[in-house]
Formats: structure tokens, sequence, C-alpha cells
């Protein structure tokens, strides 16, 4: 290559690597196509640096597109999508660990929004940044608002009052987790895990099922009442008829820490959101897939990311308005 040539090439590929979009768009899929998925597509369609690349889903749900996804690719399989820099999961919390790892060994980065706190969250952390290290590929993990961004809140008031209480107060709002897992039970043919505050950090959880013909709603109710999602907190379960007659997607979140800077006592800090679930939990899903290319192969929580790398933009004017 002749020499002026060769620095041009150089050139690019380093505007590449400090500004992503400018060149060509982040090639995002989307996997699964629910709540989270239909709202991710949208974010995606929203973001100035991002294309979709397609959907993965179920091989039993491919059959199935609805009209939005007209002229969109739907395959089974990530690798029958071409070239894909990230796969946004929307799968159910408990398939993350599986899913996240089959395609972080295809050397595509991943978000998700695995919404288990504690143990389980170090342990997918763990898994995932295994998987990373091993095939070059970087994942986001537990990246919706709780945990998320919430999480992102909570340490910063932390950093501002270190000594001290903060209570975590949800809803009353549909809780998308608690729902799916409702929904996977025997019996259940549809699912509504309302989460009710009752002050400082404690739930109520209100659960509407709709059953399918012959199901047992003690067995339903036994079911649902055990898994680790409800059984920490007092859970009502209750038939209904018909659950989309019941459904808002609506939910919020109080967050309130009380403690001390330095040696000075009382200080008073409050977080507060109303929200549509789905649409945040899939925004925040989508600047997570921004940020998961700018970082190492491993996998991190959002507390971990310098929080420019979640906006798109030229980083010193981001840094002129924000700082
Ligand atoms: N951290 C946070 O703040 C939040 C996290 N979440 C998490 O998002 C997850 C998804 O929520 P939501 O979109 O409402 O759920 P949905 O049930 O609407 O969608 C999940 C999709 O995953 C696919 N799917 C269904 N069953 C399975 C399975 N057993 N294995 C693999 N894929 C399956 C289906 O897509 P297809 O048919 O296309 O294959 C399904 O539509 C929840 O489990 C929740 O934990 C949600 C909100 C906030
Ligand atoms: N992970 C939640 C979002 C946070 C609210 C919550 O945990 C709850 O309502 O219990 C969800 O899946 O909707």
């Amino acid at each position: 290559m002749p020499p002026l040539i060769f620095l041009v090439h150089l050139l690019i590929i380093d505007i590449k690597k400090i500004k992503p979009g400018i060149m060509s768009k982040i090639k995002v899929a989307v996997v699964s196509y629910g709540n989270i998925g239909k709202f991710s597509v949208e974010a995606i369609q929203a973001a100035p640096d991002m294309e979709l690349a397609g959907v993965v889903r179920r091989a039993s749900s491919t059959g199935d597109t609805p009209p939005e996804l007209a002229g969109v690719k739907i395959v089974s399989d990530i690798s029958d999508l071409g070239k894909v820099d990230v796969a946004v999961l929307c799968s159910p919390t408990r398939s993350i660990p599986e899913v996240a790892s089959a395609i972080l060994a295809k050397g595509i980065c991943t978000v998700d929004s695995f919404d288990i706190h504690g143990q389980a969250m170090l342990d997918l952390r763990q898994l995932l940044s295994e998987a990373g290290k091993k095939h070059n590929s970087a994942a986001i993990i537990s990246a919706g608002w709780d945990p998320g961004s919430d999480s992102v809140v909570r340490t910063l008031l932390r950093a501002m009052a270190p000594k001290g209480l903060t209570y975590t107060n949800f809803g009353p709002g549909m809780s998308m987790g608690h729902s799916v897992v409702a929904k996977g039970k025997d019996g259940v043919k549809e699912a509504l895990s309302m989460t009710i505050p009752t002050g400082t950090g404690i739930h109520r959880r209100m659960v509407y099922v709709e059953l399918e013909d012959g199901a047992s709603v003690e067995k339903v109710t036994k079911d649902i009442k055990s898994d680790s999602y409800f059984s920490n907190d007092e859970t009502h379960v209750i038939p209904v008829p018909n659950v989309d007659e019941l459904k808002d997607m609506g939910h919020g979140v109080l967050l309130e820490h009380k403690g001390v800077s330095g040696k000075t006592q009382n200080q008073l800090f409050e977080f507060r959101m109303k929200i549509n679930n789905p649409a945040l939990t899939a925004q925040i899903l989508i600047s997570c897939a921004r940020a998961v290319l700018k970082q190492q192969p491993g996998a991190y929580t959002m507390p971990e990311i310098a929080p420019i790398d979640y906006l798109a933009g030229d980083k010193d004017d981001l840094l002129k308005h924000l700082v």
C-alpha cells in the first residue's frame, strides 16, 4: 500500500475507534420480542447512531410476524443476521445466563436487564466476564431501571452521604419480571403482578392470574408464593377472567436516602419517577448497547461504566454541556 493511502487507512481506523457512530451506524439485534423487545426496536429506530440488524425469536414465534415488524429481518439464529455489533437481550431473566453466554461466544457484545439482585447477579457477572474475555466480547448486565439506573443513583447517593439509610420504594405499578415468572407457572395463561409499596422498602405483591381450563387455583397460588421472586414478600394471588382488562404497564420509584456527609448528619435526598416500565427499560438497554462497545472484554454492571459512555455524540461537546 502506498504510504499516503496507508496513512489515510490508519486515520479511518482511529476515527472509527474514537467515534464508532461517525463512520457507520451500530448494528443492533433485538433478541426476543415481548414487551421489552417491542420498545427496544422503537428505541433503536429513534437512536441517531444505530440501525436495527433484525430480531431474533424462538423458532416457534418466527411464523407470527406483528405488522410493525414488516420489512425487518426475523430469524431464530443470530448468525443469520450477518454483521451484528451488539445484541439486546429482552428474554425472561432466568434465561439470560444461557442466551448471553451463547451470543458472547460468537464475539457479539450483549446487554440484558437480568433483574435478580444479590449473589445471582454476581454469578452472572462472573460467568459472562469469563465468556467475554475468552471470545473478545463484552456484556453490560442488569441494565434496566432496577437493577440498572436506580443502581447508579444508589451509588451516587452513597458517595454523597456514605453513612445512612437508603429505601427503594417501588410503584404502585406492574413488575415485568414478576409477571413473567407468574405467567410461566403451569396452568397460568396470563398474569399481572402489581407491586404495592408499604414504606421503608417493603412491598406487597398483588398477582392477578388468568387460569387455563381445569387449572387448580390452590396449586398455582402455591407455585407462585414459593418462587424466590415472591417468597420474601407478602403475596396475594387472585384469579380473574381476563388479565388484559387490568393491565397498565405504568410503574415508578421513590428512592430515599438519609445520611451523613463527612461528620454532618441529616442530609436528605429523594429521587422519584413515574414511568412506562417497558419503554424506560428498553431505552436504558439501548443506551447500554452504545456503552458496551466502548468497554474492554468482560462483563459490567451499570455503576461500573463511565456515564458519558451511555450517550451518543461528541464527548467534548457533551462534557461542555453536562459538566
Ligand atoms: N432490570 C429491570 O429494571 C427490568 C427488567 N425486566 C426484565 O425483562 C424481562 C422481559 O420482560 P417482558 O418483555 O415483559 O417479557 P415478555 O414475556 O413480554 O417477553 C419475553 C420474550 O422472551 C421470549 N421467551 C419467552 N419464553 C422464553 C423462554 N422460556 N426462553 C427464552 N425466551 C423466551 C419470547 O419472545 P419470542 O417469542 O420472540 O421468542 C417472549 O415474548 C423480564 O423477565 C424482566 O426480568 C423488565 C423490566 C425492568
Ligand atoms: N425489575 C422490575 C423493575 C423494578 C421494579 C421492581 O423490581 C418491582 O416492582 O418489584 C421489573 O421487572 O419491572
